[in-house]
């Protein structure tokens, strides 16, 4: 059973860069890191319709289900595995299928509101904001929502000055004050390759912890073995 040694939150404006750099820093780590984007915790919609969804403010952390996070990092925290949700942007809703994640020596949790929540900040042990200019932001943005999200160019403008905006300047720019390192424009390779190897470094040291505990168990059984053996 691998306990989770390292939790790292990265958090941003939407845009930022957290995405690239949360897959740049674990992409050689392999199946020791487990990434949670916050954005599979966005409410289940499904008693709205489509219209009424495209309405909802999703850049408020009302629009996500703080209690599912917690208790799903809690529960890796423990050992165990979750089902994590799946999340689609083009109908911005909750996918019908979830996702078994087992717990692996390190978590990486990202999204605009990754340190928002008190508790959740509790638990993880690097807090990242990633700094990108709004300007840059957008035109980010406007790309990536019309060619992946399914989106239009009226769209997207009238969602970032009515939602978007606001509610960046007012919860989640605040956060950076949470934050123990601020990334400046995003996926800036000295900061991606620091933060590589500080995860990898925290791979090989839980690597060691779990093989002690392992043989501290076996240790543990064999001389309990002798009795069991005397009982039967
Ligand atoms: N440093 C960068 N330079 C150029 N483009 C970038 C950079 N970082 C991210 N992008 C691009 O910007 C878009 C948004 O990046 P992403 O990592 O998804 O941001 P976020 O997760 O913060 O919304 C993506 O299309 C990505 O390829
Ligand atoms: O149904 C939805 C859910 C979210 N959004 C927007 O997505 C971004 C967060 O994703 P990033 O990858 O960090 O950009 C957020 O700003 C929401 O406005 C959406 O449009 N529809």
């Amino acid at each position: 059973m691998t306990i989770p040694s390292f939790v790292i939150g990265i958090a941003g404006g939407t845009g930022a860069g957290k995405t690239t750099v949360s897959r740049l820093v674990t992409q050689n780590l392999g199946d020791d890191v487990t990434r949670i984007p916050l954005d599979n915790y966005y409410e289940d919609r499904s008693e709205l319709s489509f219209e009424e969804r495209q309405e909802v403010n999703y850049d408020h952390p009302s629009a996500f289900e703080w209690e599912l996070l917690r208790d799903h990092l809690e529960t890796l925290l423990e050992g165990q595995p979750v089902e994590m949700p799946q999340y689609d942007f083009e109908v911005h809703n909750r996918k019908d299928e979830r996702t078994t994640v087992e717990p692996t020596d390190v978590i990486v949790l990202e999204g605009i509101l990754a340190l928002h929540d008190e508790a959740i900040n509790g638990m993880m042990d690097l807090r990242l904001y990633v700094e990108t200019d709004a300007d840059v932001r957008i035109l980010r943005r406007i790309r990536r929502d019309v060619l992946e999200r399914g989106r239009d160019l009226e769209g997207v403008i009238d969602q970032y000055l009515s939602t978007v905006k606001p509610m960046h300047e007012r919860f989640i720019e605040p956060t950076k004050g949470h934050a123990d390192l601020i990334i400046p424009e995003g996926a800036n390779s000295v900061a991606v390759n620091l933060i590589e190897e500080k995860l990898h470094a925290e791979i090989e040291g839980n690597a060691m912890r779990n093989w002690e505990r392992g043989s501290l168990e076996r240790e543990l059984a064999e001389k309990r073995s002798p009795d069991l053996d005397a009982d039967e």
